[in-house]
């Protein structure tokens, strides 16, 4: 062994022997004083450098320690608004991520906008009429508990009279026919790629009953790229009223609404608002944007746009959508007000049009916003989670109340005169008391605060004014048919639930009849919400 200047580290080089790590850390055995001199002081620098690293370790560990986290749980029935709420709170913490999200939610949009299209050709199609008359009226379900007590169907019982026909049938649905691959084709794309063998959420089986888009074997394929049905999908049948109708009834048991696994982070995947077609050729980068690439959607939904609202327009579809008391309007059928802006080939979503697209959540989703530093709360995490409200979801919820500091319960009272998606013999406001009466009376959640979101009252409003009487859905009501006695009611029924099962009789509620789609509005809530519910834990916690 030469004798060379590294050799003061003779006892850590005999020492190595036995550790490969040291071995191979040793300097070379022929260093020449220069090169030990630069070795000593890139070893001095990293030392220097790992030192920096360790402090900033340790000042982040104890900055976590101090970290002051507030945890809300969203809860409600599906499409109670839950959400949207978070699409809220991310215009008000997270601009910055809304904005990179925004061309994302093309896709959904176009979905939406398909969904609604589909719904009215089912609604207008001949066969629909044919099936509907053959079944009987589904209108006797007669609640028998303490909330359900309240609610009766539709008087009458007997079958709506589906009168109208609309001529021009056949040559929508032919015209239309594009938007059929174009749905499947979007749902796929929506659906997770990783996953596509364990498609949970997005296997959306093919409705055997009748095809509102004309398939035909030319055009259409008849698998999914990976051997499974085209899937299909519907709109929520939230925006179907009850008495429903039995087609739709039985049209409806065989379709789901689109979800997306949480798994799968499609917000990414769009964001460049491309879509990840096979055949395209636009590989990103060399294209303008989206409206170049001749595989991108939009040009289908372009070219069908008047065709479109021709439909929508159609006195006699008007007419058909009456009597089967669909109201489109009431979910997606937002997007078919504004065809030519949603159609048009640069449509860049807006936060009222991304506050109004619809994708079902499942499993539990958590987001993290950090209050601004101008902010009295500075420096606190404020965690909220959003989790899926059909009843399949709601198992999920629990284990989050055991460390949740407040819950913001959305009910939505325009569905006074609708049924659940998941269940069509239950109706929805019945469901909505069910769950806020366990909610109150969890005594898991004795000391959490509690707020109460009477949601959708624009549709409440609009829903009264349009001449639907809540007495014929609502046993006992007696009052006005206005929009003040109405909210006033559910304000007062919701608040003595509480009253009636809290296990924290001095747990105060706070309740607010909200809109969450209306920014302007749901924002001042928010922020006073929002600042309630920290002033309060953060007292309770004594962390002010
Ligand atoms: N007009 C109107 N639409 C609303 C309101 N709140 C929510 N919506 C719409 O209702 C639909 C359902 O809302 P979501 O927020 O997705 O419902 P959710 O509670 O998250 O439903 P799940 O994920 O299935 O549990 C969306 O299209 C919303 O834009 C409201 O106050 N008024
Ligand atoms: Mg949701």
């Amino acid at each position: 062994m030469n004798s060379q200047p590294g050799q003061l580290l003779a006892p850590n080089r005999r020492r190595s022997i036995s550790d490969p790590l040291s071995a191979a850390l040793l300097p070379p055995p022929n260093e020449s004083p220069e090169e030990r001199e630069r070795r000593l002081s890139a070893e001095a620098e990293a030392k220097k450098r790992s030192d920096n690293i360790d402090k900033m370790l340790r000042e982040g560990e104890r900055q976590n320690r101090r970290k002051k986290v507030v945890k809300v749980l969203l809860l409600g029935q599906s499409e109670s608004g839950k959400s949207t709420t978070l699409k809220q709170f991310q215009l008000l913490h997270a601009r910055a991520a809304f904005q990179a999200e925004r061309i994302a939610w093309r896709f959904v949009i176009y979905l939406n906008l398909l969904q609604s299209v589909r719904r009215i050709l089912e609604a207008i199609s001949p066969d629909a009429d044919a099936l509907a008359n053959g079944l009987d009226e589904i209108d006797d379900y007669d609640g028998t508990d303490d909330a359900a007590s309240i609610i009766i169907c539709a008087p009458g019982g007997s079958t709506p009279s589906y009168g109208t026909q609309v001529p021009n049938y056949e040559s929508y649905r032919t015209r239309l026919a594009p938007l059929a691959e174009l749905e499947a084709r979007l749902i796929q794309q929506l659906s997770d790629p990783e996953d596509i063998g364990n498609l949970e959420a997005t296997r959306l089986p093919l409705s055997q009953n009748h095809q509102a888009w004309p398939y035909n074997n030319e055009t259409s394929p008849t698998s999914t790229g990976w051997g499974q049905p085209i899937p299909r999908i519907s709109i929520p049948s939230g925006s179907r009223s009850s008495p429903a109708s039995p087609t739709s009834l039985a049209s409806m048991s065989n379709h789901q609404e689109l979800t997306v696994p949480t798994t799968f982070n499609w917000k990414k995947a769009f964001a460049l608002g491309k879509i990840q077609s096979p055949k395209s050729a636009y590989s990103g980068g060399e294209l303008q944007g989206w409206w170049e690439d001749p595989d991108d959607p939009v040009h289908v939904l372009h070219r069908c746009s008047s065709i479109i609202v021709e439909l929508w327009r159609d006195p006699k579809v008007t007419q058909k959508l009456k009597e089967k008391r669909l109201r489109l309007e009431e979910s997606s059928g937002f997007y078919l007000n504004e065809i030519d802006r949603i159609t048009a080939k640069m449509y860049i979503p807006t936060d009222d049009d991304i506050l109004k697209a619809r994708l079902k959540t499942t499993g539990v989703v958590e987001h993290t916003f950090t209050m601004p530093k101008d902010n009295e709360f500075r420096g606190v995490d404020w965690k909220i989670y959003d989790v899926g409200g059909a009843r399949p979801q709601r198992n999920a919820w629990v284990p989050y109340f055991d460390d949740v500091n407040a819950i913001i319960f959305l009910a939505p009272i325009s569905a006074f005169d609708q049924v659940l998606a998941e269940d069509s013999t239950v109706n929805r406001l019945e469901d909505s008391m069910h769950l806020w009466k366990h909610v109150v009376s969890n005594r898991l959640l004795a000391n959490v605060n509690i707020i109460l979101f009477l949601n959708k009252c624009d549709l409440l409003r609009s829903k009264l004014e349009s001449g639907v009487r809540i007495s014929h859905h609502i046993r006992g009501y007696s009052r006005p048919n206005d929009y003040d006695s109405v909210s006033k009611y559910f304000y007062n029924k919701f608040g003595a639930i509480h009253q009636s099962y809290t296990p924290n009789r001095s747990r105060e509620l706070y309740i607010h009849l909200t809109a969450v789609t209306d920014t302007r509005r749901t924002q001042v809530i928010i922020l006073n919400v929002r600042d309630m519910i920290l002033t309060a834990n953060l007292k309770s916690s004594s962390l002010m």
